[in-house]
């Protein structure tokens, strides 16, 4: 069931030294970039004797909130129950950048698939007061966890259903620079990313395993790999020199992407070569959160065929690192190639949020036309054998918050919308009506009675 909860947090009067930091409390929470040496935060002085930041009050009030939860991080040791459709959030840690000016971390992953965020907020009369929201997913992956955890819950179990027939998704859904390409397509040392180190490369390492199990090995099957991206609503193959390549229906509804090269493959490091070497055409940009932002949505499909006459299609595993969503509520540009660039993404995240919803329902009406993305990755989205994993990744910053709270409600209202309702939620659902309600109401009134009799 979906709880989300708010609580406020008002700045108390003294402030107090910590008696057990985050860090004493769990020393596994610590990410390197988090050190003592890297950072003071945790170094045991005194509130008082600590170099103050932007928005110290805020950073105290945080840190004495998070003395009062209770941590219990996801573990390799934990089991990953089988979910049809499965919704994670992933925070990663402050960069050196965010620790160089100091930022404040206001996002905290307690554990149990909880994640909080720490809104920073002020009243009218300038008291500074937090406003904690809790969020539940299915799973919750703190700044501590690595790619090979964060595979183990999502992506692994989709691994052996496409081997039972199945059509799995995983999708990588977040703003820019909040760890999308880390997390799909391996971490980066610098500009070069180690493509043996994301989901992409696990995943297809499992598949090599599997195909080798005997529980599989006499459905005698061969893998073959497709890399394609999504840009302003055109598909362009990044296994062929980036040809532009046309999505065509048939009158079977079957989505066809003319020409989309399938390579054969024999072993993981194929792979692994194949992902470098798309990886290294995808369209990107600059901004001013990453140096090396992805603009458009990458497709890797891992396709299980029979070794029959006609190479029957047996599974397909369709891994998504979506373009970065914040484009979709930036319309603050006057560059064109920037608003259709945006406008697209926009209609393509709608359209994948209204396809996961309808899968969710069992509903016989699948909008896959609304968007390129949709139109290709639409066999993941109809039969009961499909199965989808969405990773929301955020970034911890106080800057950022305001993106994480977008990225959150996204991953939250299509969990809530295409499961079970709480009553808790179903009632708050009604509430954000009679306030909308309410507002367009008090606008009337002003135009009617206020501004019209001017006239
Ligand atoms: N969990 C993490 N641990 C350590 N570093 C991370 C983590 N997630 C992201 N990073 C680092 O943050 C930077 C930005 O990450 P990444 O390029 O994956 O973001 P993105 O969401 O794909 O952004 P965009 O949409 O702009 O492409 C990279 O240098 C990456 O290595």
């Amino acid at each position: 069931t979906q709880a989300r909860q708010t609580c406020m947090f008002q700045a108390p009067g003294p402030v107090s030294v910590p008696t057990l930091p985050l860090s004493q409390a769990n020393p596994e929470m610590i990410h390197p970039d988090l050190s003592p040496t890297a950072f003071p935060t945790n170094s045991g002085w005194s509130l008082e004797e600590k170099p103050s930041r932007p928005n110290q009050k805020f950073y105290e009030m945080i840190e004495e909130f998070r003395e009062t939860l209770e941590i219990s991080p996801l573990s390799a040791d934990d089991v990953a129950e089988p979910h049809r459709i499965c919704v994670c959030i992933r925070k990663r840690p402050l960069n050196k950048q965010e620790l160089n000016k100091k930022e404040i971390d206001v996002v905290s992953v307690p554990g149990k698939g909880v994640l909080m965020v720490h809104e920073p907020k002020q009243k009218v009369d300038l008291t500074k007061y937090l406003e904690n929201q809790t969020f539940q997913f299915d799973y919750s992956f703190d700044e501590t966890s690595t790619n090979d955890l964060v595979y183990k819950f999502t992506a692994k179990p989709l691994v052996q259903s496409i081997f039972e027939g199945s059509m799995a998704t995983c999708f990588a859904y977040g703003q820019t620079g909040s760890g999308k390409t880390h997390t799909m397509g391996g971490d980066f040392t610098g500009k070069q990313q180690n493509s043996a180190k994301g989901i992409y490369a696990l995943a297809a390492q499992d598949v090599f395993a599997l195909l080798n199990h005997r529980r599989y090995a006499n459905l005698d099957l061969s893998v073959y790999v497709s890399f394609f991206e999504i840009y302003n609503g055109k598909v362009y193959d990044l296994l062929n020199k980036k040809a532009k390549l046309r999505v065509l229906e048939d009158d079977r509804q079957q989505v066809q992407v003319v020409g989309l090269e399938e390579v054969y493959v024999s072993a993981a490091e194929d792979v692994i070569k194949m992902i470098q070497m798309g990886s290294a055409c995808r369209t990107s940009g600059q901004t001013s959160a990453n140096a090396n932002s992805s603009r458009s949505h990458a497709i890797l499909q891992i396709v299980l065929r029979r070794n029959d006459r006609a190479t029957t299609l047996h599974g397909k595993f369709s891994l998504v690192d979506l373009a970065g969503n914040e484009r979709g509520t930036d319309v603050s540009s006057n560059d064109r190639s920037t608003l259709v660039e945006t406008a697209e993404i926009n209609r393509s995240l709608l359209a994948l949020k209204e396809c996961i919803r309808s899968l969710g329902k069992n509903s016989d009406h699948i909008p896959f036309r609304m968007s390129t993305l949709t139109k290709v990755l639409r066999d993941s989205f109809i039969g009961d054998k499909s199965k989808t994993c969405m990773i929301a990744m955020v970034s911890p910053t106080m800057s950022s918050c305001e993106y994480t709270m977008n990225t959150l409600r996204y991953a939250d209202r299509y969990l809530l919308e295409s499961l079970d309702i709480s009553v808790y939620d179903a009632i708050s659902h009604v509430a954000d009506l009679e306030e909308k309600v309410c507002v367009e109401l008090k606008v009337h009134f002003v135009i009617i009675y206020i501004i019209l009799p001017f006239f």
